[in-house]
């Protein structure tokens, strides 16, 4: 797994590591780093790097400073290299003294605009780890005028560096070069941030305050059958979902089930004809009760919110097994907490709001900082809540959290959630941690909508067909 780790604990971390090493030491080593990734940049856009032109866009901290001598060492590779100073009183001294002893250019903002049009590419040291808010007007204005691609140091500025917030102008980086440790920024802001490139400066972190899945992680977690297994020993999981009326949620909830393990799936309620229709590998039953035995249940898609669905959801949380809990599921629990009296508190719950859905169970919004946000619905229903978006926090009630960031925005589609209900269903029935059988499911459906999409629009169906191909190529990277 990928830690993460808050500005806050960064900030430690760098405390001590200034502590033992030379002053200017970790300066160095970043906007080295940082010098080689805008060179890298520069061949492969433009293919030469000696006689281009990198612009640097430098504010009053420490992350000017590193673009400055970034810019410094960039000019000895025969860059030709401006930097537009936005606090001219405040630029980073060493940093500047050295890209001018380098033979490189310093101007005032009012000259910015005639070396943004001539840049081959523009670094944004605008401000990284001690930003506030989104950019500045005076910053604003030189940003909007860049057409040249933009590489990002630390974070791209404008975005907050810990929960990944856009309220106002702020860089779109094809490029964003961190140091020490990754931010949320770099797994909350996506689209903002480009590729990420983590360079070590020696910074040494334990205890990573959010995660990110690596694909090898996925594939270690996703239950795969040995050879003394039979259907039920992979776990049978259960759907209850859809109606007679809507039996698409249900035809999808079970057939992404089908598709995650190899598990036997049961399915309960009002579409079991549609659903046996569809995937006759189902054993499919008209009610909960009589489902039979089953080691998860996922519950909600398409139940409705009324009595009918609120007696479904009490009963499955009584059976003593997991429950994944999505969609209607939510919104009952919201509306009659009670519901919630007939489960058992050892047994794992897994909650799949989306931003509505959370209002609902939370009488408030998740607003800009969507991890505290998961977090304190994980707290309130000592539950895995998985928070919907673009990028997916899932939180533990012990307090782990891990982020999927998306492969586009393919999975913005209709049906699209039972599908993952049903991904986190066959985790849970086979067995997984519930907050790693959410991180994993989540990732696995964000490659099948990848996968399905292709860079043209998919359908929930679509996903549901690419989870065998998504599994396959995350697998083939461990075996
Ligand atoms: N420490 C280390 O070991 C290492 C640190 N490193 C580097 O240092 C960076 C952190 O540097 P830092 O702490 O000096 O502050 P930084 O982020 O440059 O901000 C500067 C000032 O900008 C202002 N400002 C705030 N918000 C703003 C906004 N929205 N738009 C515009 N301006 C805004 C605000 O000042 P104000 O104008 O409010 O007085 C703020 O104080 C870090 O990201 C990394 O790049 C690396 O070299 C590795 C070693
Ligand atoms: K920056």
């Amino acid at each position: 797994m990928q830690g993460i780790w808050t500005t806050e604990r960064i900030r430690e971390a760098e405390g001590r590591a200034f502590a033992v090493t030379p002053e200017g030491e970790l300066m160095r080593r970043a906007s080295f780093g940082l010098s080689v990734q805008i060179a890298d940049f520069l061949e492969d856009h433009t293919g030469s790097v000696s006689g281009r032109r990198v612009v640097l866009l430098v504010g009053s901290g420490d992350n000017g400073g590193d673009a400055l001598w970034a810019g410094a060492f960039l000019r000895r590779r025969g860059v030709a290299v401006t930097a537009i100073l936005l606090n001219p009183a405040k630029a980073h001294a060493k940093g500047l003294q050295a890209l001018k002893r380098a033979g490189g250019r310093a101007v005032p903002a009012a000259d910015g605009p005639q070396w943004i049009a001539k840049a081959d590419v523009v670094v944004d040291g605008i401000v990284g780890i001690s930003a506030s808010g989104s950019l500045r007007p005076d910053a604003a204005r030189l940003v909007e005028l860049v057409e040249a691609p933009i590489v990002a140091v630390d974070l791209p500025s404008g975005v907050d560096p810990d929960t990944g917030a856009v309220d106002g102008p702020a860089v779109q980086a094809a490029k964003t070069v961190t140091f020490g440790a990754l931010k949320p920024v770099h797994a909350l802001a996506p689209v903002h941030c480009g590729e990420v490139v983590l360079v070590d400066i020696g910074l040494e972190l334990s205890d990573p305050d959010l995660r990110r899945l690596d694909i090898v992680d996925v594939a270690a977690a996703w239950p795969v059958p040995g050879p003394d297994d039979d259907k039920y020993s992979q776990g049978v999981v259960g759907i209850a979902a859809g109606s007679a009326t809507y039996p698409g949620a249900a035809v999808l909830a079970a057939g992404s089930a089908v598709r995650a393990t190899s598990g036997l799936v049961r399915y309960a309620g009002h579409a079991a004809d549609v659903v046996r229709g569809q995937w006759p590998e189902i054993i499919a039953t008209g009610t909960v009760a009589d489902a039979g035995r089953v080691q998860a249940w996922s519950v909600g898609p398409g139940i409705g919110t009324g009595s009918e669905g609120r007696d479904v959801l009490r009963y499955v949380l009584g059976q003593g097994v997991p429950v994944c809990a999505d969609a209607d599921a939510t919104t009952i629990i919201a509306k009659n907490p009670d519901v919630l009296d007939a489960r058992d508190p050892d047994t794992p719950l897994v909650l799949t709001p989306h931003a509505g859905e959370y209002e609902r169970l939370m009488g408030h919004k998740p607003g800009p900082d969507r991890v505290t946000a998961a977090r304190e619905a994980a707290k309130k229903y000592d539950a895995v809540v998985l928070l919907k978006g673009h990028c997916t926090v899932i939180a533990a009630p012990d307090g782990r959290v891990a982020i999927n960031t998306p492969r586009g925005a393919w999975l913005a589609t209709a049906g699209s959630g039972d599908v993952l209900s049903g991904l986190v269903g066959a985790l849970l029935a086979a067995g997984l941690d519930p907050w790693l059988a959410a991180a994993a499911a989540a990732n696995v459906h964000s490659l099948a909508g990848a996968i399905a999409a292709q860079n043209a629009p998919t359908s929930a169906s679509g996903l549901v067909h690419a989870i065998p191909e998504a599994i396959r190529s995350i697998r083939s990277l461990t075996s």
